[in-house]
């Protein structure tokens, strides 16, 4: 595939929905949408799919989130290595459903450098946005938690959340690529948030939940 980047990224939480079975037809329909469109799809499964997820599908894979560890003594830990292993192109850090202190956000970015792994680092709001381009991510997701999951999208509902993270964030370092999430469902929403100056999408529900992933997927791509 051409790009390094996708603009759209799945993320597959623990959604019952999301593993097994299902998890492979979302990955197979995620393929067959990025191949026809051209733009490129990520997805993040949870762990155990990580290695027949990155063997099968010619996707990035993404973890949910890895431990600021170094192999050592470590029992129930997520290692950056491992997961680099296992076949990710990257990882999650810091997602407003496992929020990091600011030191293990750190030294995660800095363990998932270190495995050559991309980092997507999530945040809440503008100021946290701006936090975490210090320590130049690949990505920052802007993500209100109070949309996520809601269905309401964060293009339509808090346009200048992306907005002003996108100022935030490029001032302080332009090559870190914006991702918009929350309630993102339709080509009209991925429009929208990048015609407000993100990048991308990072999205969940609004796929994995859907009777017809790849017909949502159809419409993510449609207006790109
Ligand atoms: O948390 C999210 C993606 O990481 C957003 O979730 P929804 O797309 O379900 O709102």
């Amino acid at each position: 595939m051409p790009e390094k980047f996708p603009t759209i990224i799945i993320n597959f939480k623990a959604y019952k929905e999301g593993y097994g079975h299902r998890a492979h037809s979302i990955a197979q329909a995620a393929l067959n949408v990025s191949m026809e469109s051209g733009v490129l799809i990520g997805i993040a499964p949870g762990y155990m799919d990580i290695h027949p997820m990155s063997n099968h599908y010619n996707l990035p894979v993404y973890a949910q989130h890895i431990d600021a560890i170094n192999p050592g003594a470590h029992t129930g830990h997520i290692l950056a290595g491992a997961v680099r292993e296992a076949g990710a192109t990257g990882t999650l850090i810091n997602h407003s459903e496992r929020r990091l202190t600011l030191a293990d956000i750190s030294g995660s970015v800095k363990a998932a450098k270190e495995a050559n792994l991309q980092t997507i680092v999530c945040t809440n709001d503008i100021l946290t946005s701006a936090a975490a381009a210090s320590f130049s991510p690949d990505f920052i997701a802007i993500e209100p938690p109070e949309l996520i999951g809601s269905g309401i999208s964060v293009a339509t509902a808090d346009p200048e959340i992306i907005e002003n993270s996108v100022t935030a964030v490029k001032e302080k370092n332009s090559s870190i690529r914006v991702l918009a999430g929350a309630g993102i469902s339709t080509g009209e929403c991925v429009k929208r948030a990048i015609e407000l100056g993100a990048d991308g999408v990072l999205l969940a529900s609004g796929v994995v939940k859907a009777d017809d992933p790849e017909k949502v997927l159809r419409s993510l791509v449609s207006k790109i």
